[in-house]
């Protein structure tokens, strides 16, 4: 029975995490996505031009998957694509011997500057894989069968390395009891009901909740544009600018706590969090955590959330569930 555990690195304004893991015999620096499904990484097969500064994977230790092919696309738009190799992936100790690596033969710019990130281990649900003619297994499907109990956790932090356990949860890790949600598996996601939001001006409380997903890659937290709208009506300077794309806020400003209810619990994320970060280097100016979900059909409980607790997506019983508990 596998336990592992591994060191969730932040970048920069904690825009994402970064997890090393080996594959074939290379240690490779990876996004952990809850949000995706698919372990891809930059390969000797990548153009240069697009995979210079990256550590690359050789798929020369492994065994092409014939005539596999991959090819995602993000919510950001952002794309990458390429073929498929069986090798050895081991993740904090816990070894699949043939897992999936889909090698990139392409990838879009924002991939291709964000030269810390090697790639992506994707943590939904192995039916939003995206290999054609046949979708394989994530890493947590590949090795849940040999974990001492199917379970993943997330311990994000605000600019500290956090981390991520395969197949125990750790009761170091946090404080209270864990309250449990169920999960519909149906878009693939770990997505679940949020009962409702507080905090902010005009208490952005909505009364109802609505439907979200964890997302570990994602870096903020997209709510209700009533909810986000209700939240920085009571932030002095804070504003929606749609040249930024999003509500900005003054980088002086210390906004309120906002608190969400999930499983009858409340959750605090620190009004710190939401602070986020500025425009542009030396700007006054800072990016909301938090932003309006509108046009993506659900909420998106990003980094922004998941640093302010521990979260246990378990898939160890008759159906999955998602835990959260105080950090
Ligand atoms: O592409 C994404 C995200 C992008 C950031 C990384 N996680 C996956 N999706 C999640 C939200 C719904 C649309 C698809």
């Amino acid at each position: 029975c596998q336990t592992g555990e591994v060191a969730a690195d932040p970048q920069l304004y904690d825009q994402s995490y970064l997890s090393p893991v080996t594959i074939g015999n290379s240690e490779l620096m990876l996004d952990f996505d809850t949000g995706s499904a698919d372990l891809w990484c930059f390969s000797t097969e990548s153009p240069a031009v697009q995979s210079a500064g990256h550590g690359l994977y050789n798929p020369s230790t492994g065994t092409e998957l014939d005539g596999a092919f991959w090819d995602i696309t993000y919510g950001d738009q952002s794309a990458a694509s390429g073929n498929v190799f069986a090798d050895k992936v081991v993740v904090g100790g816990v070894t699949a011997t043939k897992q999936a690596i889909e090698a990139a033969t392409s990838v879009s710019y924002e991939f291709t500057e964000d030269v810390a990130s090697d790639g992506l281990l994707g943590l939904a649900f192995s039916s939003i894989n995206t290999i054609l003619p046949q979708p394989q297994t994530t890493f947590f499907d590949t090795v849940r069968n040999t974990l001492a109990k199917a379970v993943f956790t997330v311990d994000l932090k605000k600019g500290a390395a956090g981390s991520y356990t395969f197949g125990y949860i750790d009761s170091s890790k946090y404080s209270g009891a864990i309250t449990y949600v169920p999960v519909n598996t149906a878009n693939g996601f770990w997505q679940f009901t949020a009962d409702g939001y507080s905090g902010g001006g005009n208490n952005a409380s909505t009364g109802r909740g609505g439907v979200a997903i964890a997302d570990t890659g994602t870096s903020l937290l997209y709510l209700p544009a009533s909810v986000a709208k209700g939240y920085y009506s009571g932030v002095q300077g804070a504003s929606f600018d749609f040249r930024q794309g999003g509500y900005t806020l003054p980088c002086s400003a210390t906004p309120p706590d906002f608190n969400v209810a999930i499983g009858g619990k409340t959750f605090t994320v620190p009004g710190s969090y939401i602070n986020y970060a500025p425009l542009r280097a030396g700007s006054s100016t800072c990016f909301g955590g938090i932003q309006a979900d509108s046009g993506i059909g659900f909420s998106i409980f990003g980094d922004v959330f998941l640093k302010a607790v521990y979260a246990i997506f378990d898939d160890s019983g008759s159906s999955p569930k998602l835990g959260f508990a105080a950090q």
